[in-house]
C-alpha cells in the first residue's frame, strides 16, 4: 500500500505540490540554479557536476532555442524548417528586440523547470538533485531588468513583462520554486576573456561594460539583497558563493573543493 501510493506520488506532478517536494517521507527533491554572469563558466560548471554527480539531473540552458527560433512548420513544399537567430538579433538591436527575446528566454526556462522528473532522479537514493542553468528568476532580476534601466525595454514593455512574469510564477507557485542558488562569481575583466576566448559569433560586440553591468545585477541580487524581488519564497532562497575566479577546468584539486562545497550545500538544505 505504501508503495503504491509512494509510486503514484513518483510519477505524478503531484510530487511538486507540497511543500517541501516530499517524495517519500525521508526523500526531497532539491532544485537549484546555477547563476553568474555571461561566459563566467556556468555550462562548463555544470557539466562538471553531471559528471562528478551523474545520479542529479543538470539541465543546461536552452541556448540552441534562442538560436533557432522555428517560423514556421516544414510543409511538403518546403521541408526545411525556416528558423531565426532571436540571440543575434537581440544583441544587433536591443532595442528592437529585447523584450521578444525576455518573453522567449523566459517561456523557455519555465518550461525547462516544469520538466517531469525523469525516472533515474525518481530513484535515486539519498534525495533527488535537479540543477538549472540560470532561472526564471535571473531572467527578470538580471537580465530584463538591466534591459529596462538600459532603456532596450521601455516602461510599457517592462510592465507586461512583470504583469505576466509575476502571474506565472505565483500560478506554478511550488513547481518553479528553487531550494537554493549557486552563485558563480568572478570578476567581468575575467568574463570577458574567457568570453572572448569562447567566441560565440552572437556576443562579438559585447563590451566590458555591458558585463560590469550584470555583474552589479548579480551582486545586488545574491550578495547585497538590495534587489526589490516579488516572491517571498524567493527572498529566503540560501545561496552558495563560489569563487569562479580560479581556473578549475584542468585542475582536480580546485574541482573537488568545489564539488565538496556544493555538496555540503546541498546537504544543508
Ligand atoms: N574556471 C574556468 N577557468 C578558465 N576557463 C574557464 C573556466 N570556466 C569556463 N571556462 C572557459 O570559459 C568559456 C566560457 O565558459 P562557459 O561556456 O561554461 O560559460 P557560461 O557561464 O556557461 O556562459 P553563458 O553565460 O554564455 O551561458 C569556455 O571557453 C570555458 O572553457
Ligand atoms: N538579454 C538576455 N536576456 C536573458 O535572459 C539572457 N539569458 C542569457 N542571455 C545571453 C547571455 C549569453 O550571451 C547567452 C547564453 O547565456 O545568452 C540573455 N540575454
Amino acid at each position: 500500500m505504501i508503495i503504491k501510493t509512494a509510486k503514484r506520488l513518483l510519477s505524478s506532478s503531484a510530487l511538486f505540490c507540497s511543500p517541501r517536494n516530499l517524495m517519500s517521507t525521508n526523500n526531497y527533491i532539491k532544485r537549484v540554479s546555477i547563476e553568474g554572469n555571461i561566459a563566467v563558466g556556468k555550462s562548463t560548471f555544470a557539466r562538471l557536476l553531471q559528471n562528478a554527480c551523474p545520479d542529479w539531473d543538470v539541465i543546461a540552458e536552452p541556448v540552441s532555442k534562442w538560436q533557432n527560433v522555428d517560423q514556421t512548420p516544414p510543409t511538403a513544399s518546403s521541408p526545411q524548417p525556416c528558423t531565426s537567430n532571436l540571440l543575434e538579433m537581440m544583441y544587433r538591436d536591443p532595442k528592437r528586440w529585447s523584450y521578444t527575446f525576455q518573453s522567449f528566454s523566459c517561456m523557455s526556462r519555465l518550461r525547462t523547470q516544469l520538466q517531469p522528473l525523469p525516472d533515474t532522479l525518481l530513484r535515486s537514493r539519498g534525495g533527488a538533485v535537479r540543477v538549472y542553468e540560470r532561472s526564471v528568476y535571473s531572467d527578470r532580476y538580471i537580465f530584463a531588468l538591466n534591459m529596462f534601466a538600459l532603456g532596450c525595454i521601455n516602461s510599457t514593455e517592462w510592465a507586461v513583462y512583470q504583469d505576466w512574469h509575476s502571474f506565472l510564477i505565483e500560478q506554478f507557485g511550488h513547481r518553479v520554486q528553487l531550494e537554493g542558488i549557486i552563485y558563480l562569481r568572478a570578476s567581468p575583466q575575467m568574463c570577458l576573456e574567457r568570453l572572448n576566448r569562447r567566441a560565440r559569433v552572437e556576443e562579438q560586440e559585447i563590451e566590458l561594460d555591458y558585463l560590469e553591468k550584470l555583474h552589479t545585477r548579480h551582486e545586488d541580487w545574491l550578495i547585497n539583497k538590495t534587489t526589490t524581488l516579488h516572491f517571498e519564497q524567493l527572498m529566503k532562497v540560501p545561496v552558495l558563493v563560489l569563487d569562479a575566479e580560479v581556473a578549475f577546468e584542468q585542475n582536480p584539486e580546485v574541482q573537488d573543493c568545489l564539488l565538496s562545497k556544493v555538496r555540503d550545500f546541498l546537504s544543508q538544505l
